[in-house]
């Protein structure tokens, strides 16, 4: 089973304007509210592609009702822990003459909750895939992955994370099958911007060398690049198209890398679709179908 745990989901309120200005009253001229948070898009790309699995987390008020009702009309199944106060975030997406975002910090999560996705979480069994994804509300420790993690340990379970700074860099020590920072945030683990392929091939590594297994490091329209446990390397531009709306990218690049393993057990393989699943999400206005993975996965 694969399993997708989202700490933080959201709606994502998407509007383009022609101009955004701050400070000025702005009107939109599209927008569309989309139930989100990266374990949940994961969730859904799976089910777009093919594959079951069970999104887990925390959802709060009515906008959590509106993300669980979302998510069931993509066929996917849920189990989220329900908080009794607050509500889930509101994220808002701003496509302009650049994109700005704004992310909410998400209901608070209290022990009683926390210890009901933990009890969840123990019920996963050898050769489950878990994928960890998003952030996680401020008033949380940036240990909680790590805390997952080490209560898993020893289980034969593929753990994907993808989380940023110490939410990543806290879980390497349990050698995380697969984590997905992009070039920026590379860059910002380690202080430092990272401007050649080289350097950024020098800094997975690193996050190697701390225990991670698999490096996929994406580059948005410049593609990604993959360090796999047994030191095989791996680049790919991205496709060509048109950039849409990349809100999810990232997250479909991590559901196409997941199909492809599971359909090719080859990390190359599993690579390719990678790519092709964030592009074709990249280029449409809603996350990735199988049949534009498909075509995208030719030109690649
Ligand atoms: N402009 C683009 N053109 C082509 N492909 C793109 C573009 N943006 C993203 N992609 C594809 O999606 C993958 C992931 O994108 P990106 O690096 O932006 O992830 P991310 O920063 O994690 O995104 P997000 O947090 O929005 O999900 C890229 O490696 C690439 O394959
Ligand atoms: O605040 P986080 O958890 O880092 O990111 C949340 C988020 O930006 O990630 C997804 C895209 O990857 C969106 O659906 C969502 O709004």
């Amino acid at each position: 089973m694969i399993y997708t745990v989202t700490f933080n989901p959201s709606l994502d309120y998407i509007i383009r304007l022609d101009s955004f200005t701050a400070g000025e009253i702005n009107r939109t001229k599209y927008e569309q509210i989309l139930g989100g948070g990266k374990g949940i898009n994961v969730s859904i790309v799976l089910k777009n592609l093919g594959f079951n699995s069970t999104a887990l987390g925390f959802i709060a008020g009515f906008t959590g009702k509106e993300i669980e009702r979302q998510l069931q009309s993509f066929g996917c199944n849920s189990n989220f822990v329900k908080l009794d106060e607050g509500n889930s975030r509101i994220n808002v997406k701003i496509k302009a003459e650049n994109e700005t975002e704004i992310n909410g910090q998400g209901p608070v999560i209290n022990q009683a909750a926390l210890n009901q996705l933990f009890s969840q979480l123990d019920a996963l069994q050898k050769d489950d895939i878990l994928v960890l994804a998003g952030s996680i509300p401020n008033t949380l420790p940036d240990d909680i992955y790590e805390k997952i993690m080490s209560r898993l340990m020893d289980k034969g379970i593929h753990i994907v994370v993808d989380a940023t700074c110490n939410l990543l860099l806290n879980v390497l020590k349990y050698k995380p099958f697969l984590i997905k920072p992009n070039n920026h945030e590379l860059g910002e683990m380690f202080n430092v911007v990272l401007k050649t392929d080289a350097e950024i091939v020098e800094y997975a590594k690193k996050l190697q060398e701390k225990g991670a297994q698999n490096v996929l490091i994406s580059m948005a329209g410049d593609g990604a690049i993959l360090l796999t446990a047994d030191g095989q390397f791996f680049k790919s531009a991205a496709p060509k198209g048109i950039l849409i709306n990349s809100v999810g990218a990232g997250d479909s690049m991590v559901a196409g890398f997941i199909t492809g393993y599971l359909e090719s057990n080859d990390l190359k393989q599993a690579f390719h679709m990678g790519v092709a699943t964030g592009s074709a999400s990249a280029f449409s206005e809603n996350l990735a179908t199988r049949p534009e993975v498909e075509a995208l996965l030719q030109t690649i």
